[in-house]
Formats: C-alpha cells, structure tokens, sequence
C-alpha cells in the first residue's frame, strides 16, 4: 500500500507551497492517472513520491516504510521513474540503457545474472524495443527512446513504478497501447502504476483511479465518481469547453463559426 499522509510538496521559499495536506493511499495492482492543468503540480507531486525531492511536510510511506528515510540505492528497489528528462548517454545502445534497470540488484561491477537478463528480456518483449535494441539511443526518435526508458523501468521491477508525461511523445496508438500496457503491467504484477498525463479521455478510460490536481489539492477517486465528476469540471470547464460526465468527454459549448 502507497500512502500520502499529510503532505505538502514544493519548493523553498514563502511561494513555494504546490500542495497541501494530500492524503490518499492506493493498494497494490493499481493503475493511477493523474491529472490537471499546466503548471498545477503534478510532476512536483510525483517528484515528492519518487523521492526525487524532499516533502515540506508529511510522509510518503510504502508498506508502512517511510520512503524519504531510505538510501537512494534501497529506493530504487521500491520506485521506478520514467520522466520525459533526456539523459545523455554517449555511446549506450538501447539495451544498455535497459540493462541499467537492473543496477538496484547486481553487484559492483553491474554484472547480470540469468535473472537480470530475463527480466531485460521480458522488459523488450512488453514495449517492443527490441528491434531497436543494438542502436545508440542517441540515434532513436523521441517515441522510441521513450519505450526504453519505459522498458528500463520494467526492468526495474520496483513495487512502484511512476511516469510524468511520458505519452507526449507517442502518437496516438502508441499512446493507448503504451497506457494499456501498463493498466495490464500493474493489474497482473501486482504493482502501482502512477502515470501523468495530458490525455485526459484516455485516462478516464483507462485509470482504476483517477487523481485530479488543482488549486494546491488532489481529489482522488474512479472516473464514475461524483466527487471525480465535479473536480474535473471544475478544474477543466472553461467558457469553451465543459466536461460532460454521461460520456467522459469534453464537448465544446458552442461551435465557433
Ligand atoms: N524547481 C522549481 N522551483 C520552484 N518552483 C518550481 C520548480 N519547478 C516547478 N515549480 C513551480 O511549481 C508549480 C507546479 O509545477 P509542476 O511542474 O509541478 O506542474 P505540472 O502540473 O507538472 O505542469 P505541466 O502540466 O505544465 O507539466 C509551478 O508553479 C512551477 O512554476
């Protein structure tokens, strides 16, 4: 189980503050999409959970342990982290960079076992990434990078694995099938997914549980609750467009002409 208790996230500084009091928890084998407006605080959110800063107030907790009290070496067993940061990596095929999934586990000199190099093997397998395996990174199109980082987080294997806007490179079937991959990743794994995203319709779709940023708070729930329903209205509804729940779609008020 991952719990928020109490938590604010953001940054120093008087204006710092992005969120308050955020408390929710999920349990394993969920899938989570979080949503919201530019600039509301999602990836400050998922930067906190990820441990990647600190909070300035509460806990994040896995399984009753506190995440921000562990090594980084020992987190990265429990989370995995998928951004859209590009990482420089000279000289890396895609493989490498997969099998750099695996470092939480391996001994000093990053040999792999025959379990490492299953799990690298099944982390190509899932995204596709194997026709590409052998070429630098650096020579892969956005979309396909973004599949090896993706896979270098399954191979990962963490009980939590959180994605910050990692569909923005793909098209649109790439799109759906990446997020339903993932929807099936952590229903058959057992692991939370918390994925970000600016496709609002295909999260509603897809999310066991939706988490809707805005104004320094997250509402937490399934597309068909009413208490989802109103916060998606109010943080999207605009004087052009509206949310209409019946079809969990946004609709233009009024044709422009
Ligand atoms: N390093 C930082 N220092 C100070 N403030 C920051 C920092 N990074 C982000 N912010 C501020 O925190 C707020 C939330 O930003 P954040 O990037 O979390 O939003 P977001 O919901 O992920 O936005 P988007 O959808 O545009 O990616 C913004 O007001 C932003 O200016």
């Amino acid at each position: 189980m991952l719990k928020l208790t109490n938590l604010c996230a953001g940054y120093a500084g008087p204006r710092g503050k992005v969120l308050s009091n955020v408390a929710l928890s999920v349990a394993a084998g969920t899938f989570v999409c979080v949503v919201g407006r530019n600039g509301v605080g999602k990836s400050t959110l998922l930067r906190t959970i990820s441990g990647l800063q600190g909070p300035l107030m509460g806990e994040v907790s896995l399984n009753q342990v506190n995440l921000h009290e562990m090594t980084a070496q020992s987190r990265a067993r429990l989370i995995s982290v998928v951004t859209t940061d590009r990482i420089s990596s000279p000289g890396l095929t895609a493989r490498d960079v997969i099998e750099l999934g695996r470092q939480p586990y391996t001994n000093w000199r990053g040999q792999l076992t025959q379990a490492d190099k299953a799990a690298v093997e099944n982390a190509m397998h899932r995204l596709n990434t194997k026709r590409f395996a052998d070429k630098p990174l650096d020579g892969l199109s956005d979309g396909e990078r973004q599949r090896v980082m993706i896979s270098r987080a399954l191979a990962q294997n963490a009980d939590v694995m959180v994605l910050d806007e990692i569909t923005a490179f793909l098209d649109l079937p790439g799109r759906v099938e990446v997020m339903s991959l993932l929807r099936r990743y952590a229903h058959t794994s057992e692991k939370i997914v918390l994925l970000s995203s600016h496709d609002l319709e295909l999260s509603l779709e897809l999310a066991d549980q939706i988490w809707i940023v805005d104004d320094g708070k997250v509402v937490c729930g399934s597309a068909t609750d009413k208490t989802v329903q109103n916060a998606l209205s109010s943080a999207f509804d605009t004087s052009d467009v509206a949310y209409d729940p019946s079809r969990r779609q946004f609709k233009l008020k009024q044709a422009s002409s």
